[in-house]
């Protein structure tokens, strides 16, 4: 006997199946719709300007179809053709029902289809992210989308490939390595590394960020990095949402501290997974305080977009509007580094934007488009560096190296062990003793040539900087050279001038090892009053002459740290007595007019 009951459930079953065909149908339509509409999609154009050099990427990750949306036979709503990422909404016509597209395609810098790999990610945008904190940079990788996007997973791929790189060889020799990591869910903050303590975020007088009481570890190896990782992960808040049942409820933030062992340059890389975006719409059936939760992620969200767009500004040199507003949440407030505009430190910003395939996401997916469209649409706004031979600061990898090639003397620097990876704005920042080490490893390379390059390339970049009229005055120069080349024949230390550069080599007072300095010939110490005092409060013997002849007064030139210690200040008023023996050569040094500082010649 059938009760009303079963006679219920029956009823709701075969209307389930109804909506079910209802769905297919209109899902088969919508798919053969989309297929004629891509066939007629004009082709995307190649990239004008490249990835490299760019301050600010904004790029785009589609994810597979996964377990249920394939199921389902889900239509794909989302496509990536080359750098561009097409979406299909569907509307209906008011008068006829009939379905339409409204195809729309957003051009990110970056755009990646669904069976993009994490590794090939990584090698394209993440890596010369550590190449420029490595070098005292600062650099951040961001991920956003909607929830049940991918962040996560590709976030914590990415946390893995990046400790593996930065313990591989080349980046790691002569550095340490500093880690914490951190969730931020609405205004606290809990350290994923010491077990989910609370930590405060706090603001110093300079309005420096601090988060106390984080644990900071020192990591020896990629291992130890990987179980921190590991550790931190499993301990993130995560609830389930319609679209992911595990999703991460809070903003995880990885900070890497990479320096150099007694340097005080210090390289800092962000990688942050932040918490997905929902509607709040969606969040309803979840109750009141997921609903406070879903405003603070899209509050904390919408300051990040602004931080975003006024960083693009001030890249752009806009004084316009200056003001980056990253008081106004705590995430923005931890990231400050990355958007300060007071920082002169390099900072790059690569934001990926996450998407689901599928149509029934298509209204979030198109959102996250949106938010990494108008952040684009900064960025564009900034001038393309277009290569210039005479400004170092726009060279590229390539660029850099074949100059090396051909501007680095006899023998010519290896190129490869002198900028692995740097581009031409990099190198200029170097440290002095790095570029010095690396020209090193090149057989037959002196630490007076390796010097003489980075000079060469220093006075480049600040001749680069001089205005025109300026650039054609300074282009006469000035050299130590002797100006007769008659007289040049002569072996240098029978032609001793004012004027004159010499490096002398004298036990240095501590060690007691002998060390190479420079000095700039004033006079010989004959011509000097016996009342005259060196730079150390001594008086200069000018009766003291050697088996050579005289002795010689001299103004010191002390390395200038602004100019990666590559340029040298003459300091006249700081006078030595040199020996004509301590004398080992002439060194040829070209003045810079500008910065009034002499650059030793190749
Ligand atoms: N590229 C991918 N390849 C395979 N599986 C993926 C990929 N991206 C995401 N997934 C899977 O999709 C699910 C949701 O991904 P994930 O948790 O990373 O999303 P999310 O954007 O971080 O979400 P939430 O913001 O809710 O935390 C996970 O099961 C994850 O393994």
């Amino acid at each position: 006997m059938t009760t009303t009951l079963d006679f219920e459930v029956e009823q709701s079953a075969e209307q389930k199946a109804k909506q079910l065909a209802e769905k297919c149908t209109k899902n088969a339509e919508y798919e053969k719709l989309v297929k004629r509409e891509r066939f007629f999609l004009a082709p995307v154009a190649s990239k004008a300007t490249p990835v490299a050099g760019k301050n600010t990427i904004i790029a785009v990750r589609l994810r597979p179809r996964l377990g249920e949306e394939k199921v389902n036979d889900e239509p794909q709503a989302v496509f990536v053709r080359r750098d561009a990422v097409d979406t299909h909404p569907v509307r209906y016509e008011v008068r006829s029902r009939q379905p339409k597209l409204d195809t729309h395609t957003f051009s990110p810098d970056k755009a990646y289809d669904a069976d993009t790999t994490t590794e090939q990610i990584f090698d394209d945008i993440v890596n010369p992210l550590i190449t420029e904190v490595c070098n005292g940079g600062v650099a951040t990788f961001l991920a956003y989308g909607q929830t049940g996007s991918g962040k996560t997973h590709t976030v914590s791929q990415i946390q893995k490939l990046a400790s593996k790189a930065i313990f591989q060889g080349k980046h790691l020799a002569g550095r340490s390595v500093k880690l914490w990591i951190i969730e931020l869910a609405g205004n606290s903050a809990h350290d994923l590394i010491n077990d989910g303590k609370e930590v405060k975020i706090r603001e110093d007088w300079f309005h420096n960020t601090h988060i106390r009481g984080v644990l900071e570890v020192d990591i020896e190896n990629s291992k130890t990095m990987l179980e921190y990782i590991e550790k931190a992960s499993a301990l993130r808040r995560t609830s389930v949402t319609d679209k992911n049942s595990a999703s991460s409820r809070s903003h995880a933030i990885c900070r890497i501290q990479i320096s150099r062992k007694g340097q005080e340059k210090v390289g800092e890389l962000y990688l942050v997974d932040l918490a997905g975006s929902e509607v709040a719409r969606d969040t309803v059936e979840y109750g009141k305080q997921r609903f406070k939760e879903t405003r603070e992620i899209n509050s904390s969200l919408s300051t990040l977009y602004k931080c975003i767009q006024s960083k693009a500004k001030a890249d752009a040199g806009s004084r316009k509007n200056a003001r980056v507003p990253f008081r106004e949440s705590v995430l923005t407030r931890v990231l400050k580094p990355i958007f300060d505009p007071g920082s002169n430190l390099g900072c790059k910003l690569v934001v990926l934007a996450c998407v689901a395939p599928c149509l029934e996401d298509l209204g979030p997916g198109s959102r996250t488009l949106q938010y990494a469209k108008d952040c684009r649409g900064m960025v564009a706004r900034n001038k393309p560096v277009a290569y210039d031979c005479n400004v170092p600061t726009t060279w590229s990898n390539a660029e850099l190296k074949s100059w090396i090639r051909e501007n680095s003397g006899t023998p010519p620097i290896n190129g490869d062990l002198l900028a692995p990876s740097e581009s031409g704005a990099l190198i200029i920042r170097l440290d002095a003793h790095e570029f010095e080490e690396r020209c090193l490893k090149t057989d037959g390379v002196s630490s007076r040539q390796a010097i003489a390059v980075q000079s060469k390339l220093w006075l480049l970049h600040t001749d680069s900087k001089k205005p025109r009229s300026e650039k054609q005055a300074s282009a006469i120069g000035t050299t130590t050279e002797e100006p007769n080349p008659i007289t040049r024949e002569i072996f240098w230390k029978e032609r001793i001038r004012p004027g004159m550069v010499v490096e002398y080599v004298r036990p240095d007072p501590q060690s007691g090892q002998p060390v190479a300095n420079l000095a700039m010939v004033l006079s010989d110490v004959t011509a000097v009053s016996p009342t005259t005092l060196d730079c150390f409060g001594q008086q200069i013997d000018t009766l003291g002459i050697n088996e050579m002849g005289v002795r010689f007064l001299c103004g010191t030139l002390v390395p200038c740290g602004a100019m990666g210690n590559s340029g040298f200040d003459a300091q006249v008023l700081r006078q030595v007595t040199v020996d004509l023996n301590e004398m080992t050569s002439e060194v040829i040094m070209t003045k810079d007019e500008q910065t009034r500082l002499y650059f030793v010649e190749i």
